[in-house]
């Protein structure tokens, strides 16, 4: 299953050809160091690995071997299906983009200039690639008006990652190396340019290797994550869910962390399954029948749709009716009610819209249709069942579980 946060379109990679294939990779370093271990790895067209581990295991060694900024002792490394090493390597790094940690901007050039930089190497015509330049600065979030013409020194470090991202991208590479990416900025700005990559990758499907020694980072953008050990070596290979749910070795149990049933929470996706269906009314029904559809239902509670049929809150009917008359109308009792997520969120993201708004259930919605409530059980069930499918090798939707006493609208 794929990351629920991750790009849509992109698949773990067994189905699809590699578009990066490492074959028998070794590393070592004249000083005998061993940095990387007889490492094979392939990484679909499309699909964005996370390369996680502790200080020194190999992973920047590994990403650089794929760009021939460092040549491996032995093995072989394809991209494309071509053998990187028939590549003249400064051509083939004007095909693969690299984003590093400090965003490796030129300091006295400008951010236009900055991200011009390797369409220029490539001869692109000026217009063009200024063109192209100030497309990717929007893309990145950055006004190209405002930004284009600042130096590195007069951004922030979050905008200085973004304009690297966008140079990284501006000659449209098929593959784009990313080692610890979002490592520079504070954790909120680092959650902010997550997200965002992820939105952009959505659109862009490029094959992305990120290194990261952040096991949070590694499971919130991974399709999969290579979990490596010291020696260089790869300890597990797949993808967010099963490197949580059935951790390969004690080693990777203690990396994933004792917390790892809860970090599920951001790499299972709501399911039309997980929902269940509390009573609905419109905003414009009478409230006598409203009132009447409750009793039937044996509920306290309703979901109210305004006329379009959006989500627009709720309607208790735990109080009475308190003097109002019945023949008025859902929208004199309705309250406003903002916490939904979209079908296929995490429940993580569903867990987070009961948080902030206080509520004791999200409405799931598949575009604009609402298809049903989660409450707290529901996601607790829903958690659970990814738990049980990962350890029975039994789909989600077919894992039995002893039920609490969750019926919607009581
Ligand atoms: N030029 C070099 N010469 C000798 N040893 C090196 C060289 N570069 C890296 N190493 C060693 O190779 C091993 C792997 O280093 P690498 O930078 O690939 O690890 P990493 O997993 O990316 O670590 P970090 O997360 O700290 O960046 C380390 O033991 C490191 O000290």
């Amino acid at each position: 299953m794929t990351n629920p946060d991750a790009a849509p379109g992109a698949h773990p990679g067994r189905e699809t050809p590699a578009m990066i294939r490492l074959e028998h990779v070794g590393k070592r370093y004249p000083d005998g160091t061993h940095a990387v271990d007889d490492l094979s790895l392939d990484v679909a067209a499309g699909e964005l690995v996370t390369l996680v581990g502790p200080s020194g295991c190999g992973k920047t060694t590994t990403m650089k071997m794929v760009n021939r900024l460092i040549e491996p002792t032995s093995g072989r490394i394809h991209i494309n299906g071509r053998d990187i090493t028939r590549t003249d390597p400064v051509k083939l790094r004007r095909t693969i983009g690299y984003v590093i940690q400090s965003g490796g901007l030129l300091p006295h050039r400008t951010v236009l200039d900055n991200t011009t930089t390797v369409p220029t190497l490539l001869r692109w015509d000026r217009g063009k690639a200024r063109a192209r330049a100030r497309d990717l600065l929007d893309l990145v979030g950055l006004d190209p008006d405002t930004y284009g013409k600042r130096y590195p020194h007069q951004l922030s470090g979050g905008q200085r990652q973004r304009v690297g991202v966008a140079r990284a991208l501006a000659a449209d590479p098929p593959v784009l190396l990313m080692d610890e990416p979002f490592g520079a900025v504070d954790p909120v700005v680092r959650d902010r340019l997550q997200t965002e990559f992820l939105r952009l990758q959505a659109e862009l499907r490029k094959t992305v290797l990120l290194v990261t020694h952040d096991i949070d980072e590694a499971v919130r953008m991974g399709d999969r994550i290579a979990v490596f050990a010291q020696g260089g070596h790869i300890e597990q290979y797949d993808t967010p869910l099963a490197v949580l749910g059935t951790p390969a070795n004690d080693y990777v149990a203690d990396f994933v962390g004792a917390d790892r049933g809860l970090k599920r929470l951001a790499v299972t996706p709501v399911t039309p399954d997980d929902v269940e269906q509390p009573p609905v009314v419109r905003l414009d029904d009478r409230l006598a029948d409203a009132r009447a559809r409750l009793r039937a239902a044996d509920a306290r509670w309703a979901v109210v749709l305004d006329e379009a049929g959006a989500l627009h809150g709720w309607y208790d009917d735990r109080n009475g009716t308190g003097g109002i008359r019945l023949d008025g109308r859902v929208r004199d009792r309705a309250r406003r009610m903002d916490a939904w997520v979209p079908v296929g969120s995490s429940l993580k993201a569903a867990f987070g819209q009961m948080l902030q708004y206080d509520a004791g259930w999200v409405a799931v919605l598949d575009g604009d249709r609402f298809l049903g409530v989660l409450t707290p059980a529901r996601l607790h069930e829903a958690l659970r069942r990814s738990v049980g499918a990962e350890e029975t090798g039994i789909a989600p939707e077919d894992v039995v579980l002893e039920t609490v006493d969750n019926a919607p609208g009581r």
